[in-house]
């Protein structure tokens, strides 16, 4: 059964003239964008000639492709691309409105108020606080201030007499620095609620990557460090102001990076700890990086850390995060229904697969991929290997990260012949050129590069075939820049880094000695975005896609 309900038939049609039993290596590179080249372009400036020998082959054999704003279902052409929307497209084949929009739409109608995740908080208004929990800045990638505004407004209206927010300082999708002015914005707008008589405050707060927004289980110590500040009230550092506490703890550390705080009143008590009776909201959109503090709130059976303090919440996420543990059990709004994945397609119809990414993209290559759904179709036809990432570090520091790992891992699935399709994600100008280091950032792409030709090498082995891609943009520019390209300085005359995606398109490429002869890239899909590469993959397995796919990129002509 579909998600719809309705009954789907997993058997895809032959492809006219493509033959089966080719093994297909899908290689994506995260945070690779096609820009022009420059001083800031890391991967230009990378030896990358795997990479380059690829683009040779335009335009049959490699091309461009849309991986932002709408192509891959984000509410404007202004939204950059990100790895859930980007993997989700690729993975589903077709372009589904995504959390970003969805939260917009409910909030817009003020359905967000109907649904059933209201009404479950809204019943500790009367005598309990509303906690919010989650990702303070305009990225759009996680969540959005705007929408947060909009909920404290309509919480307000509808009974919250007490709210505390919980804030995570962004500088990863924004720009460093940027955190100041969005908590700024944030009081302000708590003090009007105040004006109003709501008891509204900043509660805690702390840096993402450092407090909460760990992912795919690399490292629970973050999460606890946001537990104990958010629900015990306890961390290192206490501030009667939130404005106050960002200031100082970024002259030893940056937005990403802060250590937690809690905000404490005048005889120095936390002012919003989480207690028995109360109701709590994660409102970041995206899954990956709640997941893991959605699993701290609602499970009984927890064992990742010591919570200590286990209060009786009403607990409700912005969205539900995992589709297959249904977690959280109660959300503001729908999930996109992401059905009929490529993934599941493909091993109904015999296609054995191999996932492999190290932890911090793990769930990319495989959760993102099928949908958000987390776990095997079918265990029997399919494996996925997760490479343990470096705990405790900023990748700068080891900008190779575990490319060459992830790059064996794949050649031996190749060599092994088991597998129809090896796919994986290759981490590195992503998750180097979120640190905002340009020369690491090099040394990055030259280590993805490195990777791809293993894998490549690999597949020219066996006869096979491969695709190689990217989710969006990152690494390929480094710096704000203003309208006409030129990169900006702030008031000290500081080059502005650009540690967040880019809205670029990426590159695909598609290749090897099992590739038939006269297979293309057409040239009547010039928009042609991530959405647009299931269908390929499926054609180069030998299969049509389904008719609600969005169409190939590849065409098979006669010499
Ligand atoms: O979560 C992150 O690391 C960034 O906000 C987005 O990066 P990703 O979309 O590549 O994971
Ligand atoms: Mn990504
Ligand atoms: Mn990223």
């Amino acid at each position: 059964m579909g998600s719809s309900g309705q009954q789907v038939s997993w058997k895809l049609a032959d492809h006219p003239t493509l033959p089966k039993g080719k093994t297909l290596a899908l290689i994506v590179l995260d945070g690779w964008g096609e820009d022009k080249p420059d001083e800031y372009n890391c991967i230009h400036v990378a030896q990358t000639p795997t990479m380059d020998s690829l683009k040779q082959g335009a335009p049959e054999k490699w091309r461009l492709i849309r991986a932002h704003g709408k192509a891959v279902g984000l509410p404007t052409e202004d939204d950059m691309g990100n790895s859930e929307v980007g993997h989700n497209a690729l993975g589903a084949g077709r372009i589904f409105a995504q959390g970003a929009k969805l939260v917009d739409i409910a909030l817009a109608s003020g359905k967000i108020y109907e649904g059933e995740g209201f009404k479950y908080i809204s019943e500790c208004f009367e005598k309990g606080t509303l906690h919010l929990i989650g990702l303070l800045s305009d990225g759009g990638v996680h969540s959005r201030l705007d929408q947060l505004q909009l909920l404290l407004k309509g919480a307000s209206e509808r009974g919250a007499k007490r709210i505390r927010v919980h804030i995570l300082t962004d500088g990863r999708d924004v720009l460093d620095g940027s955190s100041v002015g969005f908590v700024e914005t944030l009081e302000s707008d708590l003090a009007k609620l105040r004006e109003n008589g709501v008891d509204a405050q900043i509660a805690s707060g702390g840096g993402r990557m450092y407090v909460t927004m760990d992912r795919y289980e690399n490292d629970w110590d973050v999460v606890k460090r946001g537990w104990d500040a958010q629900v015990r009230g306890e961390a290192p550092h206490k501030f009667t102001n939130a404005v106050e506490a960002v200031k100082k703890l970024r002259e030893n550390a940056n937005d990403q990076y802060l250590p937690p705080f809690v905000i404490v009143d005048e005889n120095e008590k936390a002012v919003g700890p989480i207690e028995d009776g109360e109701a709590v909201v994660t409102f970041n959109f995206r899954a990956d990086r709640m997941v893991m503090l959605a699993k701290a709130l609602e499970y009984q059976d927890f064992d990742k850390f010591d919570r200590v303090k286990v209060p009786k919440i009403r607990y409700a996420g912005m969205l539900q995060y995992d589709g297959e543990l249904k977690l959280p059990g109660r959300y503001l709004v729908s999930p996109p229904e992401i059905d009929r994945t490529s993934g599941e397609y493909l091993v109904h119809n015999g296609v054995r697969t191999f996932a492999c990414s190290e932890t911090v993209k793990f769930g990319h290559v495989t959760f993102f991929w099928n949908g958000n759904r987390s776990g095997y179709f079918n265990p029997e036809m399919e494996e996925y290997v997760e490479i343990p990432s470096d705990v405790g570090i900023t990748f700068n520091v080891q900008p190779k990260m575990k490319a060459l790992e992830i790059g064996e891992k794949a050649r031996d699935a190749i060599l092994s012949r088991k597998f129809d399709q090896v796919r994986v994600n290759i981490p590195n100008g992503d998750m180097v050129g979120h640190t905002g280091d340009i020369q690491a950032t090099v040394v990055a792409c030259k280590a993805a590069d490195e990777a791809v030709k293993m894998i490549i090498d690999a597949i020219e082995q066996v006869g096979g075939i491969y695709v190689v891609t990217a989710d969006h943009g990152n690494a390929e520019d480094m710096v704000k820049r203003n309208k006409s390209g030129q990169p900006l300085y702030d008031k000290s005359g500081k080059l502005q880094i650009l540690t967040s995606h880019t809205c670029q398109p990426v590159p695909i490429a598609i290749g090897g000695p099992g590739l038939a002869a006269g297979v293309r890239f057409r040239n009547d899909v010039p928009d042609g975005g991530l959405a647009n590469v299931a269908a390929t993959v499926m054609n180069l397995h030998g299969y049509v896609a389904p008719n609600d796919y969005e169409p190939t990129l590849i065409e098979v002509v006669s010499n």
